[in-house]
């Protein structure tokens, strides 16, 4: 009998230069041994200086894309990323919705690490309507969680409190990221609507972060295509982002992509 793999689609945008977006959603994928298929919802011409062009795709495109490979291959776990406008944000939550998709990452990308907006104003407030209620797990960073809730995330009991309020909003689980705290671990908060959990890695300092959401979205979504609970799955994407960061490439001139085979190096002897 042939042996059976699980299988993860991401909608996201491309990155030409391979650290962030589908790019990275894919290497991801490959590496943590989970077939990977795209739906592709614009290119940006991008590297790690800055992002040059965006061109977003016709929302049929996007559409066509996923029953493409539904119909077809089958998912056992999707993510989103990139998704330039609500167009696309709607033509996603529908296709999520009709063909029942077990497991959903959404990461709501809103700004590259260059400062770039790759999302216009109108979708990060239908991130909320469309997306939010068909997330098993929401994978904010700091100033994500900011324009989802309203609040300033200066404290752990504030971020507790984002937590409380974007699962109210219809995730089933949530992430708020810790790359962006000033200082300290990079301490990452998970909340089921029970429990708390806080996810530590030590913080490098290091320009070579570009990508890093979107690598530790689509480790999250390949834990859960391999049929893992979500907790669990947040935690062994925490040690690969954690690993990526650690050994960096040093490639182009600005914020650099992180390693994604790092993981197979030994950790503290590379
Ligand atoms: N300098 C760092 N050292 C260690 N871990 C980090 C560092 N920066 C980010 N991380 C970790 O990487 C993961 C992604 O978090 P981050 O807040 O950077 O996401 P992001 O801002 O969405 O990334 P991007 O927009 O570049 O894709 C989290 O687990 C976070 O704790
Ligand atoms: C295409 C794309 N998606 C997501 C990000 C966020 O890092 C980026 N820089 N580019």
């Amino acid at each position: 009998m042939a042996p059976t793999i699980a299988r993860a689609l991401t909608i996201a945008g491309s990155d030409s230069g391979g650290g962030a977006g589908i790019q990275a959603d894919l290497k991801t994928f490959q590496e943590l041994e989970v077939f990977g298929m795209s739906a592709l919802t614009a290119v940006t011409a991008q590297n790690t200086l800055g992002v040059q062009g965006i061109y977003e795709l016709p929302p049929q495109a996007v559409a066509e894309q996923i029953d493409a490979v539904v119909e077809d291959l089958g998912v056992d776990a999707a993510k989103t990323g990139m998704i330039a406008n609500i167009e696309i944000m709607e033509v996603i939550a529908e296709k999520v919705k009709a063909y029942a998709i077990p497991n959903l990452v959404v990461d709501p990308v809103m700004i590259s690490k260059s400062g770039h907006s790759l999302l216009n104003e109108d979708a990060r407030l239908a991130l909320k309507r469309y997306l939010l209620p068909l997330a098993t797990v929401v994978t904010p960073n700091i100033p994500e969680a900011e324009v989802l809730t309203g609040l300033q995330l200066d404290s752990m009991e504030a971020r507790k409190e984002a937590a409380r309020m974007i699962i109210g909003m219809g995730a089933r689980s949530v992430v708020i990221k810790g790359g962006h705290l000033p200082d300290g671990e990079a301490e990452d908060l998970f909340y089921d609507g029970q429990e708390f959990s806080i996810l530590s890695s030590p913080r490098f300092e290091t320009p070579h972060t570009h990508g890093t959401g979107c690598t530790f979205s689509a480790a999250i979504a390949a834990h859960l295509a391999k049929g893992e609970a979500v907790l669990s799955a947040v935690r062994q994407a925490k040690a690969f982002i954690t690993a990526a960061i650690r050994h960096p490439l040093h490639l182009g001139g600005g914020h650099g992509p992180t390693n994604h085979w790092a993981h197979r190096l030994q950790e503290g002897k590379a």
